[in-house]
């Protein structure tokens, strides 16, 4: 268990609510929706209402400093089936990168490829005391696009399971390449924390408000938002 699923949730009621496209840019085709992911009819592109205001509130802070710069939505709500799925797609990933099959491993080695999955993806929990965060409508993975509508590189893909992932991973670099990216991810972590959210420590795109992630990073007690299946 990750020490956020520990924090109790007093699920507040508020609906997923659509997430207004237009206002927004987006990954397109669905990353996970094109790799087959089962949504049996349910659409990624929904947060909580107070998650999708904060998240409106964010892009206007963005464009403060950047007009015409847009947030880029790369996914929204989760089911857990849908969360299960890509949790298995990454740990096929992961055997494939090590050329080898499931069944050539020791207990030990699958559990070790496990972790490396886990680093990254949360478990698709079906208990409600533990709810994936993006199976809350509470999270947000993003990007920025600059006013020529081209996604900003940010140094690394979004849900590359290496260090690179971590939001500080340029920080401390020479390359004035490097360093680029790392105020880039200094710009949308700023506008999403303003906006009073807050960011997965090791994913320089995962953001969520209200999930217990969220209350864990900001030290409060209880979250607000529940899974909804
Ligand atoms: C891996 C990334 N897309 C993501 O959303 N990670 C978090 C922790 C999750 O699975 O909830
Ligand atoms: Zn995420």
């Amino acid at each position: 268990m990750k020490p956020y699923q520990q924090i109790q949730i007093t699920e507040c009621g508020e609906p997923l609510v659509e997430i207004p496209l237009e206002k927004f840019a987006v990954e397109s085709p669905h990353p996970y929706q094109l790799l087959g992911a089962p949504y049996q009819g349910r659409s990624p592109y929904h947060l909580r209402q107070g998650v999708l205001n904060r998240l409106l509130q964010a892009q206007t802070y963005l464009q403060q400093s950047h007009p015409q710069w847009r947030i880029q939505i790369f996914d929204a709500y989760r089911p857990i089936a849908v969360q299960r799925f890509m949790v298995d797609y990454a740990f096929s990933l992961v055997l494939q990168a090590e050329g080898l099959t499931v069944e050539q491993l020791s207990p030990d080695r699958q559990q070790a490829l496990w972790q490396q999955v886990y680093q990254i993806w949360a478990i698709p929990s079906t208990d409600p005391k533990t709810p994936p965060p993006h199976s809350t409508g509470a999270a947000v993975d993003i990007t920025l696009v600059d006013a020529a509508g081209m996604t900003v590189n940010m140094g690394s893909p979004i849900d590359e399971m290496s260090a690179r992932s971590q939001p500080d991973y340029f920080a401390n670099s020479a390359d004035p390449v490097e360093q680029e990216y790392h105020e880039r991810r200094q710009l949308l972590q700023d506008i999403m924390l303003k906006a009073e959210f807050t960011r997965h420590p090791g994913e320089w795109w995962h953001f969520s408000f209200g999930d217990q992630m969220w209350a864990w990073l900001s030290d409060r007690p209880v979250a607000q938002y529940g899974g909804i299946v």
